[in-house]
């Protein structure tokens, strides 16, 4: 399939950073959230990127502009009627995920392919709210979406070979680099690295180190760009939440069970960088 527009539903962290790869990548692209400032938000984080990306000589003048004149925000849902694909990155929740998924099945083209950034929500369960589970699979991106480099391709049981063709076709076109992963609780990113977060809250939890000591341990001691719980702070404390409890239902095995305190973090609105505080605190 000739892919030519495509709608990223959520302007959060990853749905804004899908949307800006997207355009920079010749796309044209809507970017939806029912929030209009969240919208707004998501474009001035896109612009600023771009300025940075003139600034340093990577793209010129031109390409910025080129970028933002194929950026189309959207507050409304129907807009995904003369799109090709659909990449929805809206909060991880399967009720919320369905929901979309439903309403996009009404309203895009049938030979639309709808695609789901979530980073461990089963693809076959969300297919399952379309009458097209064909055309439904998963492109999981990593953060910061214009730096890093991966995207997972999740095949739920009923993707078809040509789906994913076209996912991966497109994967390529935004120069990334793909995976084939097969549909099991947080796939193969983040049943790796979210229980080695989760065990880094332990170790805080139990007094084993400090916040700092803990980060300096990973960075010094094993090279990692940032230490995991600066990382889970980026990520949000919700998502790497969300994710657990994901990996513990999914596989019933007390190995996933969620750190009590990353728990009482998100029940105290502590969500990490996105909300100014997480085990560090952000801003003024
Ligand atoms: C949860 C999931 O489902 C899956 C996931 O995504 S898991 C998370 C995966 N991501 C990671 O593990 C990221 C780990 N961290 C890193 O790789 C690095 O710390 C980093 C690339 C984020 C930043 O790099 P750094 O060297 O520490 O900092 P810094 O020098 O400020 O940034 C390097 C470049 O990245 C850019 N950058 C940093 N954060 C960015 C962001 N949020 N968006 C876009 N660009 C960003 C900077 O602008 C900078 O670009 P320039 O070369 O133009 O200056
Ligand atoms: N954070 C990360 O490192 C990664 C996250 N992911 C996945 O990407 C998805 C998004 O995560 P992230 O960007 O971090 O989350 P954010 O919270 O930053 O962004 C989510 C955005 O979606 C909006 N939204 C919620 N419901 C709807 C809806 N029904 N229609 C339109 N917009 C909606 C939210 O608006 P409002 O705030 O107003 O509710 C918010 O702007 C999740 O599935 C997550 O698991 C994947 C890879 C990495």
């Amino acid at each position: 399939m000739d892919i030519k527009k495509v709608m990223v539903i959520g302007a959060g962290q990853m749905g804004s950073g899908i949307a800006q790869v997207c355009a920079q990548s010749g796309f044209d692209v809507f970017l939806n959230d029912m929030s209009e400032q969240a919208l707004e938000k998501g474009m001035k984080n896109i612009e600023k990127l771009l300025m940075r990306a003139v600034e340093k000589e990577r793209i010129t003048e031109t390409q910025k502009t080129d970028t933002l004149n194929r950026l189309h925000p959207s507050t409304t849902l129907t807009d995904a009627a003369s799109c090709d694909v659909v990449i929805e990155a809206v909060v991880e929740n399967m009720e919320v995920k369905a929901k979309v998924f439903a309403e996009l099945d009404n309203i895009t083209p049938k030979h639309a392919i709808l695609a789901s950034n979530t980073s461990s929500l089963p693809i076959t369960e969300i297919a399952g709210a379309t009458s097209r589970p064909d055309q439904v699979i998963g492109m999981h991106f990593m953060n910061p979406v214009p730096i890093m480099k991966l995207v997972e391709i999740i095949r739920g049981l009923q993707t078809s070979d040509e789906t994913y063709q076209t996912i991966e076709n497109m994967a390529k076109q935004l120069a990334k680099t793909s995976v084939e992963v097969s549909d099991l609780p947080g796939f193969a990113a983040n049943r790796i690295l979210m229980p080695m977060i989760n065990e880094a809250v332990f170790a805080l939890y139990e007094g084993v180190a400090s916040v700092e000591d803990i980060d300096t341990v990973m960075k010094l001691g094993m090279n990692h760009p940032m230490g995991p719980l600066t990382l889970a702070d980026f990520i949000g404390l919700d998502t790497c939440l969300y994710i657990m409890e994901v990996l513990y239902e999914g596989f019933g095995d007390s190995k996933y069970r969620p750190c009590p305190l990353l728990r009482k973090y998100v029940n105290a609105g502590w969500l990490g960088k996105k909300s100014g505080r997480g085990f560090y605190q952000y801003g003024d």
